[in-house]
């Protein structure tokens, strides 16, 4: 039986740190396990110009914990006003690693997103040009669509006519969700590749929803059914390399969370890695956990893999705090509802 395992260090391609003192309080849990994360742009008011992810990214590197190192991977926030020159500077100068495009309204802090798609096509292209991925916040906005539909919907009316319209664009589906949207990532070549969640992994929405609403539990793309759950595992543990590791680590404090009109987010960069591990180990997988968490990622996005490791060891149950405290309010870590009995040693 496996007890320890030693990985190429981790990064997370789906991150969310905020800014300010939420940024201060969040940001250890993710240096002290991941050496690069790709950091999500939906702050108020949203990354959108290379000036603003250069102001960013310093925020992040003054707010690392003393003796971390972490590379912050920028991501320029896609708007129909999004100048195209911008965008090919920012990417030459290696400021930032990607584009993200949220559907206007489809998540949290999406309002300056995309509405109207004829309107970014100049940047989609300068994009296919240079070989820049695109992340995609992949739900449909309809109100008319059931939001457990949202992202099967999404594939057929938005992303497969961007794709088909815009050949060579390199293509991130984020926090993938169904069936149908792993399908479409296997399908879609070199080009195209998904982010996992660990959250998605572990519940479905009868987790959120059965026997007491549990806000802890909401995020988007919401939760689907145990099928889908299922379909996910299979593929985070199956060693495809078009899917790799997207925390989505998105901290609310409590109170935003615990709210009559909750927010969606899941906190997981505290627990991450030994939740993958015991999902791994569940899956007769854990030789894979390091393609998953170490190398599709990097492979993808053209960058090497870390060359330092990381040790993970099976043991007694870890006992991780519940919250975290951060100058903003705490922040409830994701609860995998069971003991976690791999940890990374430190
Ligand atoms: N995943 C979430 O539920 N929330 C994210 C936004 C996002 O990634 O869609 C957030 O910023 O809080
Ligand atoms: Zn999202
Ligand atoms: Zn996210």
């Amino acid at each position: 039986m496996t007890q320890s395992l030693t990985l190429r260090r981790p990064d997370d391609w789906h991150l969310h740190l905020r800014d300010g003192a939420m940024l201060e309080g969040v940001l250890p849990e993710t240096t002290r396990h991941f050496a690069r994360a790709i950091v999500m742009p939906n702050l108020v008011p949203p990354v959108v110009t290379a000036a603003e992810a250069q102001a960013y990214r310093d925020r992040i590197l003054k707010a690392l914990p003393a003796g971390a190192r972490f590379e912050p991977l920028m991501v320029l926030y896609l708007t129909e006003t999004t100048d195209p020159a911008d965008v090919r500077a920012a990417a030459a100068s290696g400021l930032v690693t990607a584009v993200k495009l949220y559907p206007a309204g489809a998540t949290t802090n999406s309002a300056s997103g995309v509405r109207d798609f004829d309107r970014v096509r100049g940047v989609l292209e300068t994009m296919a040009e240079i070989g820049l991925p695109l992340c995609v916040h992949g739900e449909v906005t309809d109100p008319a669509v059931d939001i457990f539909d949202r992202e099967a919907v999404f594939l057929d009316r938005v992303l497969d006519p961007i794709r088909r319209a815009t050949p060579g664009l390199r293509v991130v589906l984020e926090h993938v969700t169904t069936r149908e949207g792993l399908d479409y990532v296997r399908g879609g070549g070199p080009d195209m590749a998904g982010t996992l969640t660990t959250h998605h992994l572990i519940i479905n929405r009868n987790h959120i929803l059965a026997g007491g609403i549990r806000p802890h539990y909401y995020c988007l793309p919401v939760a689907k059914r145990e099928t889908h759950r299922l379909a996910l595992r299979a593929a985070a543990t199956g060693g495809e390399a078009c899917f790799f590791l997207g925390t989505d680590s998105a901290p609310h404090v409590d109170a935003a969370k615990e709210s009559g009109c909750g927010c969606a987010g899941c906190f997981t960069a505290t627990n991450t890695l030994p939740i993958l591990a015991h999902v791994f180990e569940e899956e007769g997988a854990l030789d894979r956990l390091e393609g998953f968490v170490s190398l599709h990622g990097p492979a993808f996005y053209r960058l090497p893999p870390n060359e330092e490791r990381i040790t993970l060891r099976k043991g007694e149950a870890l006992a991780l705090p519940a919250r975290i405290e951060t100058g903003a309010g705490p922040v409830t870590v994701f609860d995998p509802g069971f003991p976690l009995l791999w940890h990374v040693e430190p």
